[in-house]
């Protein structure tokens, strides 16, 4: 048989779907797709699974919702997790979340090119290695694939660092530096807390309104609380119920610089995925003026920023906390199921599923609840249509797929 790299010319069928990306969304399908018998090969860029977790994030990272709403389906977290587990503990679980279903992702492997076949019928995925193909495609590379860096004027003039938050580990670098962080999503919020306990002196950037929200309410998690009373009572209710818990806790943000939107925190979500920043301690560091807000950049200088309103600063270092954005566009040639952005067209819950075996899971701007409602849809449609073709549990079928795992990971 020859090896995959001399077979870079003669596609690789792939007996069950190709997954493109080892995330929390690829290893979903992947394992309910084993827990029913079908197998699938996954193509993932880097050397690891979930490499948003363990290469894009900063060290103090941990779960912002409690872990119940975070668990992938078939397998919960251990007992012995806090409610809010740290970013190694969800790595250690993503780690036995792959073992449990030997799930094997064939890594180094970025997907360059993927487009489906009138002829064949079949999806065509191209890695610099190898062609694969089969009749299912399930698009598993995230809503946060690439850095978002906005074209800021004067932003090449800056003299310092300029870094991007899914480059930033932690504040040790930064001790008694001014620095700039733009943005204030959750990102921009949690880098500003960090930088304080390095005793850096961060300036945020606020352009435009937004929610906070307090993680945790007298015990009990905001979103746990919204979750169960949206079962009830209708969104608007539950959204002013939630702003009046917002503000005997936190006071009035908008004092602090922080104005809110008209529309209500979850109403917002739903219809903008714009998500509300779930407080763990930056506002009251914004209240004892240990983190400052600014208004929108204007422009940066060699040695700072001109802000809006008329201020001039000195930095010395800036943070980006601007942002991810899909890479879909950049390799799925295909043009009705995604948008330009690279986000399914067809609004939750029922963007998974596109034509000729598309499928996408991930993005449905509802974090991990959201990969879990997807990936057991994409593996029940999935089985059915190969139960049609293979029968149950072909043990030479899975074969097929463990062999292209063996020559890709011989490393
Ligand atoms: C800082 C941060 C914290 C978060 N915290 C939470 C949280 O607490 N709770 C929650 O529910 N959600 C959270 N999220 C949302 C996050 O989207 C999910 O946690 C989760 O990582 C999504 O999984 P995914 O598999 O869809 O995407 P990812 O985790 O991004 O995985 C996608 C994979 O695809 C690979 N890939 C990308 N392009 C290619 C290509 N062309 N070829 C091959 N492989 C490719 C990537 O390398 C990556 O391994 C957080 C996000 C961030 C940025
Ligand atoms: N612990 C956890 O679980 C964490 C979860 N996350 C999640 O990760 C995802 C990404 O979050 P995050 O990285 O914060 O990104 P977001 O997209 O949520 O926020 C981006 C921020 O950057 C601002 N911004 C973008 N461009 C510019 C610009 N040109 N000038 C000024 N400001 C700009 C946006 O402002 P504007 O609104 O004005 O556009 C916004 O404040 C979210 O889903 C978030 O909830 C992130 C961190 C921690
Ligand atoms: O995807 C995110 O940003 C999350 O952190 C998870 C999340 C999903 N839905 C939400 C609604 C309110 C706050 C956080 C989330």
């Amino acid at each position: 048989m020859s090896s995959c790299l001399e077979a870079e010319h003669s596609p690789i069928f792939v007996n069950g779907p190709i997954i493109v990306g080892a995330g929390p969304s690829g290893l979903s399908v992947a394992a309910c797709l084993s827990n029913r018998g079908v197998p699938s090969v996954i193509l993932e860029r880097t050397d690891c699974l979930a490499s948003l977790w363990q290469k894009r994030t900063y060290d103090r990272l941990k779960l912002h919702l409690p872990k119940h709403f975070c668990e992938l389906p078939l397998m919960k977290f251990p007992k012995n997790f806090p409610r809010y587990p740290s970013k190694q503990q969800f790595i250690s679980y993503i780690e036995s979340y792959a073992a449990r279903f030997n799930i094997k992702p064939v890594f180094n492997q970025p997907v360059e090119k993927a487009e489906f076949d009138v002829v064949s019928c079949l999806w065509k995925v191209k890695t610099q290695d190898a062609v694969y193909t089969s009749k299912w495609l399930v698009v598993a590379t995230g809503e946060n694939a690439e850095p978002v860096v906005p074209d800021i004027p004067g932003l090449k003039n800056f003299t310092g660092p300029v870094v991007h938050t899914s480059a930033y580990k932690s504040g040790s670098e930064f001790a008694n530096r001014k620095v700039l962080v733009v943005g204030c999503g959750n990102s921009g919020m949690e880098v500003c807390l960090d930088l304080c306990r390095y005793n850096a002196l961060p300036h945020m950037v606020v352009r435009n309104p937004l929610h906070v929200l307090p993680r945790d309410f007298f015990g009990l998690s905001s979103f746990g609380i919204a979750m169960t009373l949206l079962k009830w009572f209708p969104l608007k209710l539950v959204d002013n119920f939630l702003l009046l818990l917002a503000n005997s806790y936190l006071g009035n943000t908008d004092r602090l610089g922080l104005r809110r939107p008209k529309t209500g925190p979850i109403e917002l979500k739903n219809a903008t995925g714009k998500t509300p920043v779930l407080d763990v301690g930056a506002i009251s560091l914004i209240q004892s003026g240990q983190i400052r807000v600014r208004h929108a950049v204007k422009e940066l200088t060699k040695k700072g920023a001109k802000f809006v309103d008329g201020q001039e600063m000195e930095f010395e270092s800036i943070i980006l906390a601007t942002g991810y954005k899909s890479n879909v566009p950049d390799w799925l040639k295909e043009n009705s199921f995604f948008t330009k952005e690279g986000m399914p067209k067809t609004p939750f819950p029922n963007g998974w599923k596109g034509e000729n075996g598309l499928y996408t899971v991930g993005f449905t701007k509802r974090g991990l609840l959201g990969t879990a409602f997807d990936a057991v849809k994409i593996a029940e449609d999935i089985t059915d249509q190969w139960m049609k073709s293979n029968g149950p549990l072909s043990a030479s079928n899975i074969c097929s797929s463990c062999i292209i795992h063996f020559h890709f990971n011989k490393s």
